[in-house]
């Protein structure tokens, strides 16, 4: 581990009844990257996300967020500490407006008027958010849900986004918009992100690392452009 790693795991395992679903998980993400986690359906990734956040409790293995152990922290803390998770269905409240649903993720902040400029460089982030404010929940196109979720994610200025398949369902031109928008808060606020997708050409055309898994394991961990560019590394572990 190095000081400039924000995320590290190590020898994770966890899973929803008696037989694991993650076999040992071994995964570095230095602050201020995108690691892009693929594999077929099935392989874990979702439940990786999971375990990460607290939603499933592991069952073996170390998880540290800028070298502090996170063993046993309750979820809330966890959201203290700068993670923050987005669901794959996205998980917005369809009875609540946009504007509610995005103050959501910033009251747990003690800084009250840093939430406030959270919330105004959101709006000014997703500026289709910002004319339906009062828009309830359920009443959002599938690409206002996703902006919302991920609206909600930022207004707790997180340290680490955890992103499950933000491109579901979406039109290429605004998965190709959000990608480009992760890319900018990396650059812009050092945000690292662990990004699952579906979508392998999207996910690593942004990342700065591509993760490959398989049946609960990490099968290679490389930079992105490695993945992308080496034809034998693409067809032996993304089948393209
Ligand atoms: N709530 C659950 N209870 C029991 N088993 C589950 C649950 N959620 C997922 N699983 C199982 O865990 C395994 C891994 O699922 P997971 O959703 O993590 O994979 P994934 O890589 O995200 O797949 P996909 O790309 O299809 O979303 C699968 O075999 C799945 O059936």
């Amino acid at each position: 581990m190095t000081a400039t790693d924000l995320l590290v795991v190590r020898g994770l395992v966890a899973g929803y009844g008696a037989a694991p679903v993650l076999r040992a998980i071994d995964l570095t993400v230095p602050a201020g990257t995108i690691a892009a986690v693929v594999g077929a359906n099935g392989a874990g990734k979702t439940t990786l996300l999971r375990a990460l956040s607290g939603m499933i409790r592991p069952a073996a293995g170390q998880v540290l967020l800028a070298g502090e152990d996170l063993r046993g922290t309750p979820v809330e803390q966890l959201v203290r500490r700068g993670m923050a998770h987005v669901p794959e269905g996205r998980g917005v409240i369809s009875e609540l407006t946009v504007d509610e649903n995005l103050r959501l993720g910033g009251l747990w902040r003690r800084d009250r008027a840093d939430a406030g400029r959270a919330l105004d460089e959101v709006y000014q982030l997703f500026e289709p958010l910002a004319r339906r404010r009062r828009h309830l929940g359920h009443q959002l196109s599938g690409g206002e849900r996703q902006m919302l979720a991920l609206g909600r994610a930022l207004v707790g200025r997180p340290r680490l986004l955890l992103l499950d398949e933000p491109s579901l369902g979406l039109a290429p031109r605004v998965v190709a918009r959000t990608m480009a928008l992760l890319r900018q808060l990396r650059d812009r606020t050092g945000l690292t992100v662990l990004l699952v997708e579906q979508n392998v050409r999207s996910a690593l055309a942004v990342a700065d690392q591509g993760v490959v898994m398989s049946l609960g394991r990490v099968v290679i961990a490389a930079p992105a452009v490695q993945l992308r560019d080496d034809v034998d590394l693409r067809h032996a572990y993304l089948g393209f």
